[in-house]
């Protein structure tokens, strides 16, 4: 019998996560690519009596996980986001949450300036045109989108993720405008070594100015619902709203609407409030030229998947052996 810690993984990863993994675990992963209903998430856990768990963003951990598996010391989450987790449920019952912060940064901005690109140049609808056969000739009126260069940006929450997308304004001379906890002062020498002179704004200042308008803020209590009607009919309705960050920041019913009477041109999301979009869901009813939908990719590419692989398992290593991750979700949080 292995009397090896058992770390269970709610879906396939990166070959370097599973090895570190490996090494001193037994791994039992659940054997579907879609992610494991919680119930029987739960029960699996139960049954396996787990040490330690390795989960992602679809997986909700929440009490009913910590009451299924009394062994449990360790949760890594590869994200860096931890809004799926019960954190303090984790804290009382002193199991470890790792998650993954600055790794995912510099992929994930990509992901959002593709989105904004996407958006401003019809992208994705233009590409569909030739494949369904569409494109007979060239056009003075085809497909017409918005420059990006020389228009204003505004990024709201300067954090990591946002900082990243911001450097990228720099190629394309844009104004940069952003909002924050507060202001973000080495956020803004960062910028400044780019060449990007980011200036601090409330919130409504920045929806009135930015002709993009990307959002990087975790999900919160204050941050859930922070753009809805009154905030995209602020916005210029040649205005583009791009979110990589969490679905629930905007409010979906509004957005809808924003939509349908274009209070705005075009939402480019990556993320979305329910997600996944169930078929025919409203947001997917809109024609192409007004959203574009990605299905929360923002740190999927190879290398970045490899490294988060490897520091979820190293965050669970570190809770199995009774000491704090190195990137321990409660102490971002302030909860310990
Ligand atoms: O959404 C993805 C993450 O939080 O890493």
């Amino acid at each position: 019998m292995d009397d090896r810690p058992l770390v269970y993984l709610t879906r396939e990863i990166p070959r370097e996560g599973l090895d570190r993994l490996e090494d001193s675990c037994e791994v039992v992963a659940w054997e579907e690519s879609t992610a494991p209903p919680h119930d029987l998430l739960v029960d699996r856990l139960a049954e396996l009596e787990a040490d330690g768990l390795f989960c992602n963003v679809a997986d909700t951990v929440d009490a009913a996980v910590f009451d299924a598996s009394p062994n449990l010391r360790a949760v890594g989450t590869m994200s860096v986001g931890y809004d799926h987790i019960d954190l303090r449920g984790a804290a009382e019952r002193d199991i470890a949450v790792g998650h993954t912060p600055g790794v995912l940064s510099e992929t994930t901005a990509d992901l959002a300036w593709a989105l904004l690109m996407a958006g401003a140049r019809r992208i994705v609808e233009a590409d569909q045109q030739v494949h369904d056969g569409e494109w007979d000739t060239w056009g003075p009126m085809v497909l017409l989108g918005r420059d990006i260069h020389d228009a204003t940006l505004g990024v709201v929450g300067l954090g990591g993720i946002g900082t990243a997308f911001a450097k990228r304004a720099a190629g394309f001379d844009m104004d940069v405008c952003y909002t924050h906890t507060g202001r973000n002062e080495a956020a803004e020498a960062e910028l400044a070594e780019y060449g990007v002179d980011a200036t601090y704004c409330d919130l409504p200042d920045l929806l009135d100015r930015a002709d993009y308008v990307s959002l990087h803020v975790p999900l919160t209590d204050e941050t859930a619902g922070l753009i809805s009607e009154d905030e995209l009919r602020r916005m210029d309705k040649e205005a583009i709203l791009i979110n990589s960050a969490r679905g629930e920041v905007v409010d979906t019913e509004a957005l809808d609407r924003a939509l349908a009477e274009g209070w705005i041109r075009h939402a480019a999301l990556d993320v979305t409030d329910p997600e996944p979009l169930p078929p025919g869901h409203s947001l997917c009813r809109h024609a192409p030229e007004r959203i574009t939908v990605t299905p929360h990719i923002g740190s999927a590419s190879t290398e970045t998947r490899g490294e988060m692989a490897v520091m979820t398992a190293d965050n669970i290593l570190a809770g199995l052996a009774d000491e704090d991750p190195p990137y321990s979700a409660l102490e971002h949080a302030g909860i310990r």
